[in-house]
């Protein structure tokens, strides 16, 4: 692991970003917060659901007040697979002043722990609750709120399949807002009787600095090319020099750690045969250059995949 630089050679501060590419709030989103709303008086239990690699950062003010104090409430830090598992403690201890119940989900295991231990503590919160005005229903009413491509789909199919054992009922898709209307109650238990409402992903509209808007660009809340890939992985060299996380030096083969993004990107674009054909009019031939957008591209999906280290972005606040 290259570490020759020190901490002092690398950028303190994340600037450039034009603030207005992160205001990314399109109108089905803005009707799934209002709809999320009515329905809140038709269920039993709120399973909140985040990015365990931005559990502070990447939360929707919104909702904790929304929620707070009226329905049982599990915050659900899902791709926990994707950060390193001895700061889970220190997540939790640090979220539970804001969440009495906060499970981890890796939603991409079969047998996940953390999925197991969820429905069970639904069915409890439940029990132990007056349920308001539900309390003459049978059924339990579950319903998951979280920002785009945290994860929602696949975790209301897991509950099926490991509860009801029965196959995919939600779509789960790679890029932000797959989840277009409020699906009907979707069975997820028998006995107890148990439905989920599948609600599309809500951002909060108002990020509160371009930092955060750019890790949840970076964990895909937000379509990729709204921000720009450059930008975005420019973030990601930034956060990883900053917090010293040296892994991209060997992964990118480059020869030491360094804060200049079009190094980088012009190495991966090489390394990856990423290159552009175009004709240069003063010598009357083709010439080639490294084309740093499919580079950046592939950067970030580095970073979504593991490749650069199990990494939790908000480091600052542990
Ligand atoms: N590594 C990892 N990836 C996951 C996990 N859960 C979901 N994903 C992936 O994250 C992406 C988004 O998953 P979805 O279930 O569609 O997310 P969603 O919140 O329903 O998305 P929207 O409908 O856009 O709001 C997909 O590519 C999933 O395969 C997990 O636990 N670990």
């Amino acid at each position: 692991m290259s570490q020759k630089l020190a901490k002092e050679s690398f950028r303190s501060v994340f600037k450039v970003v034009d603030k207005e590419s992160l205001r990314w709030f399109p109108g089905h989103m803005g009707k799934g917060l209002k709809q999320m709303q009515q329905r809140l008086k038709k269920v039993d239990c709120v399973m909140e659901i985040h990015d365990a690699r931005i559990p502070f950062s990447g939360r929707n003010s919104d909702f904790k007040y929304t929620i707070s104090g009226i329905k049982p409430h599990i915050l659900i830090l899902n791709k926990v697979d994707l950060i390193d598992s001895r700061i889970k403690k220190q997540i939790e201890t640090k979220l539970k002043n804001e969440c009495e119940h906060v499970i981890f989900t890796n939603c991409k295991l079969s047998n996940d722990a953390g999925v197991k231990k969820l429905f069970p503590l639904a069915q409890e919160l439940i029990n132990k609750s007056d349920r308001y005005n539900r309390s003459g229903e049978e059924d339990f009413c579950v319903m998951m709120i979280g920002v785009p491509n945290v994860g929602k789909s696949s975790l209301t199919n897991c509950l099926r399949n490991r509860f009801l054992r029965k196959g995919n009922a939600s779509q789960v898709g790679a890029r932000p807002g797959i989840t277009r209307s409020v699906l009907m109650k979707i069975k997820i238990s028998e006995k107890p009787l148990s439905y989920m409402l599948d609600t599309p992903g809500i951002l909060t509209p108002n990020i509160p600095n371009t930092e955060v808007g750019l890790k949840l660009a970076l964990c895909n809340t937000i379509e990729d090319h709204l921000v720009g890939e450059t930008t975005i992985a420019d973030y990601l060299l930034y956060w990883l020099n900053k917090f010293q996380h040296f892994e991209y030096v060997q992964v990118f083969g480059l020869k030491e750690a360094t804060d200049d993004i079009l190094e980088v990107l012009t190495q991966i674009a090489l390394n990856n045969g990423k290159m552009l054909k175009f004709k240069d009019p003063s010598a009357g031939m083709y010439v080639q250059r490294p084309n740093l957008d499919a580079a950046a591209k592939l950067m970030i999906k580095s970073f979504r995949i593991g490749e650069l280290g199990k990494l939790m972005l908000d480091e600052e606040f542990l």
